[in-house]
């Protein structure tokens, strides 16, 4: 997966931390410029739905990133494509603030940038509106005097379009001499039956290694990095199993409501929203056995064929491992309850927040449960996965009549990426008791560099894309395993079978929730996080 793609893609950093300009990439000898072959060929990318706010939030910047550091070829044109009438001055004018906005001072790049941009308007189900908007770029293409021309068709539109626009472009935009890729977004569906009619749809019309179906909690630095983490290390593997490990809980808070999306979210609810999908593909990484690579060209069906053996090995959730919430509003009402939104209906019982429990049945993680916790307008804004150890046998009779913490491995996935191992360590002075402490790696101090420029997880996903890579991307029997896992419990929520238990925005979520997740996982109340300080490293 990109996990990989960080270790064994990325251009060399020794010398300079800059990446290989275009020219060295394609003066490189073949093995080590593998994946950027394309940036010496042309590029068009059709972003689909670029009046849209997708397009102008997360692709227009993701697209600018990876120019910014040199990731697109020279010869290369953005073509947004929707069906508002729109002058190609007015899509960059659209797009310009966004970027403005995160890289202050690049102004000039930017509009370097822009001036790859242009705009095409077109209806998504005519393929003659497409093929005319890719004979204007053949001959762009030919002008440029390139052999060979790649296409990406960035899908940011509802999947109501998807198989309008697919045809079109499978009649009149494929490129004959390159590669052709397709970044779909999801929703993928909204239960198993749906998701096969979307999968027919798209396999109809293109093979698996043409689909890029996009997670892009795939493209986040630590979720990148779990494959790292876990095997490019001797001490984790051995302890990553039921016999070590007590419970897992990962955890997905928001401190925000749906935000003018109830709409969409309405019909969807926090279970379908980020589960299903994000906290699920999550699941599937930090479970699933070593892949028998995790780097290299054909690296991306080992860690998907693993991924998927997990999701293969749940059970279907039912009611009864399950508590649901919805949030009020707060008590200084300084913002409206989830049903007081004027897109909400009055009545809506969609869940807004869910706690839930699932086992893996299969002989590394049998009996250890795995939590999954999300909610919109809690009290924080954190995602992270929490892994409790077992208390050491030993522990009772070495330390009689004294309370043991539990070990517990931490990957805080944002905001401000860390991982931290809660570790017992003899108290320091003349006290002897255990005391629970941190090994402790925030990546914003011990890789400040990095970490202030650090890419979005969409431009990571969209080079993983350029390089035809799909480790980071799921593939079409991830998604209907994790369909089987959910569907059975989204229907009998929908059926009325369990209703949400309100809860005050900016709480915890429901009383009834941290109840239910007690019995899988109980916190240590003593602890107590002492950020590290110039006293503390004097001591
Ligand atoms: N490198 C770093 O930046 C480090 C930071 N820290 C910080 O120290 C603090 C404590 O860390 P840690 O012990 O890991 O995390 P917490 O004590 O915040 O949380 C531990 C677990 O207990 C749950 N929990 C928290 N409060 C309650 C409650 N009132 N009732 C029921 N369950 C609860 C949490 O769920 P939920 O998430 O739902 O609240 C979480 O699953 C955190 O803010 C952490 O970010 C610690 C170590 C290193
Ligand atoms: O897919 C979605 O994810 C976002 C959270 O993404 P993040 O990168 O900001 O953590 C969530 O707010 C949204 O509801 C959901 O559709």
């Amino acid at each position: 997966m990109a996990g990989g793609t960080a270790v064994a893609e990325r251009p060399p950093k020794a010398a300079s931390a800059a990446p290989p300009t275009q020219e060295e990439v394609a003066a490189a000898p073949a093995d080590a410029s593998a994946g950027s072959k394309y940036l010496a060929e042309s590029l068009t990318i059709l972003v689909i739905g670029a009046s849209g706010d997708l397009a102008k939030k997360l692709t227009a910047p993701a697209l600018y990133e990876l120019y910014q550091r040199d990731y697109l070829p020279k010869q290369m044109t953005i073509v947004g494509y929707a069906r508002s009438k729109k002058t190609d001055e007015e899509l960059r004018d659209a797009w310009r603030p966004v970027l403005v906005k995160k890289h202050k001072g690049e102004e000039d790049r930017i509009d370097a940038f822009l001036s790859t941009v242009i705009y095409r308007r077109g209806q998504y189900d005519s393929a003659e509106d497409v093929k005319g908007v890719f004979d204007e770029m053949e001959e762009r293409e030919q002008a440029d005097g390139q052999e060979v021309a790649n296409r990406l068709f960035y899908f940011a539109v509802p999947p109501s379009v998807f198989a309008d626009i697919g045809s079109a472009i499978k009649e009149g935009a494929l490129s004959k001499t390159g590669w052709n890729r397709l970044v779909v977004e999801k929703p993928f569906g909204k239960d198993t039956a749906s998701f096969e009619e979307l999968s027919k749809t798209i396999n109809g019309l293109f093979t698996p290694d043409q689909t890029y179906f996009v997670d892009h909690y795939l493209g986040k630095e630590m979720n990148q990095n779990l494959l790292v983490l876990r095997f490019a290390n001797s001490m984790f593997e051995p302890l990553w199993n039921r016999h070590y490990v007590e419970s897992v809980v990962i955890t997905f808070k928001e401190d925000i409501g749906t935000e003018g999306r109830g709409g969409y979210f309405d019909s969807f609810g926090i279970i379908r929203d980020v589960m299903q999908n994000h906290l699920t593909q999550m699941l599937a990484l930090i479970a699933m056995d070593a892949p028998v690579r995790a780097a290299g060209e054909d690296f991306g069906d080992y860690v998907r064929d693993e991924k998927v053996k997990v999701l293969h090995a749940i059970k279907p959730i039912t009611l009864d491992k399950c508590v649901m919430g919805q949030y009020a509003a707060p008590d200084d009402g300084s913002m409206p309850g989830y049903t007081e939104d004027d897109t909400v209906p009055d009545d809506s019982v969609t869940p807004t927040y869910a706690a839930l429990v699932m086992y893996v049945d299969n002989p590394r993680w049998a009996g250890v449960p795995f939590v999954m916790k999300a909610g919109k307008a809690l009290d924080e804004k954190k995602v992270e996965v929490r892994m409790k150890f077992h208390t050491p046998a030993a522990a009772a009779a070495m330390f009689p009549g004294i309370r043991v913490p539990a070990n517990e491995l931490v990957l805080r996935v944002q905001p401000n990426e860390a991982v931290y191992m809660k570790t017992n360590v003899k108290t320091p002075g003349l006290a002897g008791a255990p005391v629970a402490t941190e090994l402790d790696l925030s990546y914003g101090s011990r890789f400040d560099d990095k970490m202030a420029d650090s890419p979005s997880a969409y431009t990571r996903l969209i080079l993983d894309c350029l390089r035809g890579k799909q480790a980071a991307f799921v593939r079409d029997d991830e998604l209907r395993a994790a369909w089987k896992i959910f569907t059975p419990l989204l229907h009998d929520i929908e059926a009325g079978k369990k209703q949400p238990i309100k809860y005050k925005a900016f709480s915890r979520g429901p009383a009834e929730a941290d109840e239910f997740v007690s019995r899988f996982y109980k916190r240590d109340p003593t602890y107590e996080w002492h950020p590290p300080t110039q006293g503390d490293a004097k001591m």
